[in-house]
């Protein structure tokens, strides 16, 4: 059996799985946390790789590998390779007045959206080296080159400085509608423009790994590619899907033939794992807001839903709006969550934690609104997605069914089916067997909407 390994190295954890490259078959897998906070030294992306890496058995009978990773996310190194400073992640709002002034200096967002498909936030990789050549020069006149978290890993593993257009897409100086680097936008933002990674196709190789494996050649690296663009291909979504993934940060988007640019902002106008495109919306407030919700109760997640399946839909009128970390969509980054309604009533812990998971999911609603569009299916991935109370929930808030497959990992999944695509070569990635989907369905509650968005909107 020829396998593949594919990685996710998101924002709270790295996750590893290794596949038959021919079905798909899950044949073993492995798991190890991410530090806390939004500036982390890529070294321990590094060591928590290799333990994901270990737990799944390490790389024996693996014959291709890829990274997907959590997208924008800053990584600035010197002439000899070594990193200038801790990464900037992509959940980092200290560049939020250096977007403010980006967007003015371009000459509007109108004029961001044309050239680069998106329109800068706090998030965008640009954004951070302007805060990084106004705050930290030393730092900034040290950084030869600069990439992005799956860059880096690929590039430690392989030794080749590469992307792909996914992930290029995130940061704010390469254009979807062009496939070319705006390297005149990262030089007004940044004074100089360091080396950048050459960005790949989606079926070019990466360079080799090479490891021991019993008289084996080397492993053969696929590009990689930015997470919610792995979880496209890992959930196999096509034109017509929306997925909704509730993950640290939320995401809904779309699989596209054609680049888009929305001047509003809300929409990201990023390039997919194939030749297509992924217009996408990502919040700052996922299942963190479930966390928090779980740790102010002093229970576990599974018993935080269940709380929230015994109260009424609504929460009796207890609205939580989940800005906890600022907000990227809306751009808020300063903001902070509320909770509005409180009475003798709701103050139980069942009204609490409804009100968690449908302010998530009314967040979340936004969010799939601002695509702008009316799918055939709405796919939940996400570890948000392993919760009853938010499979059960999610349809009346978003007034449509949700279909929901298999718990997995998407990412990982999706870069391993790059890695297979990279071996078998062929015009679009292989087909692998699917596991099953469930479908939930329940009455619209657009009452709890309106009042979400009363409290929202601080009527
Ligand atoms: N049974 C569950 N119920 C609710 N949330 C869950 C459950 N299992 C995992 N999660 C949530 O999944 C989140 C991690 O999701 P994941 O998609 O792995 O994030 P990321 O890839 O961004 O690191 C955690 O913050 C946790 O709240
Ligand atoms: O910034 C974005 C998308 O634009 C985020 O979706 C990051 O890519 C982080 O992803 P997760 O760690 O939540 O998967």
């Amino acid at each position: 059996m020829t396998l593949v390994a594919g990685v996710d190295s998101s924002t709270q954890s790295c996750k590893v799985v290794i596949r038959d490259a021919e079905t798909g078959a899950l044949v073993r897998q492995g798991r190890a946390a991410h530090p806390d906070g939004t500036e982390v030294d890529p070294a321990a992306w590094w060591t928590a790789l290799q333990e994901a890496l270990a737990r799944a058995g390490g790389l024996d009978g693996v014959e291709a590998m890829s990274v997907g990773a959590q997208q924008h996310g800053m990584v600035c190194l010197d002439e000899s390779g070594a990193v200038v400073r801790d990464a900037l992640l992509w959940n980092d709002t200290r560049s939020a007045g250096a977007a403010r002034d980006l967007v003015e200096e371009l000459g509007g967002p109108l004029r961001w959206a044309e050239a680069v498909g998106s329109v800068p936030v706090a998030s965008f990789t640009v954004t951070k080296l302007r805060w990084l050549a106004e705050h930290e020069p030393g730092n900034a006149r040290r950084t030869a080159r600069v990439c992005l978290p799956h860059d880096w890993l690929t590039w430690r593993l392989g030794g080749e400085f590469v992307t792909d257009r996914g992930d290029a897409s995130g940061t704010g100086y390469w254009s979807p509608a062009t496939g070319s680097y705006r390297t005149d936008i990262l030089k007004a933002a940044f004074g100089a423009v360091p080396g950048l990674p050459r960005v790949l196709g989606p079926r070019d190789q990466a360079g080799e790994l090479d490891v021991p494996r019993g008289g084996r050649g080397p492993v053969r690296l696929a590009p990689g590619t930015g997470d919610n663009m792995a979880a496209a291909l890992g959930v196999g979504a096509v034109p017509g899907d929306v997925v909704v993934s509730l993950g640290t940060s939320g995401t809904a988007f779309a699989v596209a033939d054609v680049p888009s640019a929305d001047p509003s902002g809300a929409v990201a106008g990023f390039a997919d794992a194939t030749e297509r495109f992924l217009p996408l919306v990502c919040t700052l407030n996922a299942t963190r807001v479930l966390d928090a919700a779980a740790r102010l109760l002093g229970v576990d997640l599974d018993r935080l839903g269940r709380l929230a399946l015994e109260a009424p839909a609504g929460a009796g009128g207890l609205v939580c709006v989940p800005y906890l970390e600022g907000e990227r969509t809306p751009n808020l980054p300063d903001a902070t969550g509320s909770l509005h309604g409180l009475t003798l009533g709701t103050s139980t812990p069942a009204h609490l934690a409804r009100a968690a998971v449908e302010g998530l999911l009314c967040h979340m609603a936004d969010a799939f609104d601002a695509l702008g569009l009316d799918p055939a299916r709405v796919l939940l991935i996400g570890g948000g997605a392993r919760s009853e109370a938010v499979r059960r929930i999610a349809p009346a808030i978003f007034g449509r069914p949700v279909v929901v497959p298999e718990p997995g990992e998407y990412v990982a999944d999706g870069a391993a089916r790059q890695a297979a695509w990279l071996l078998g070569g062929g015009a679009e990635p292989p087909v692998w067997e699917r596991g099953g989907t469930e479908r939930f369905e329940a009455d619209a509650t657009p009452d709890v909407r309106a009042r979400y968005a009363e409290a929202r909107d601080g009527r």
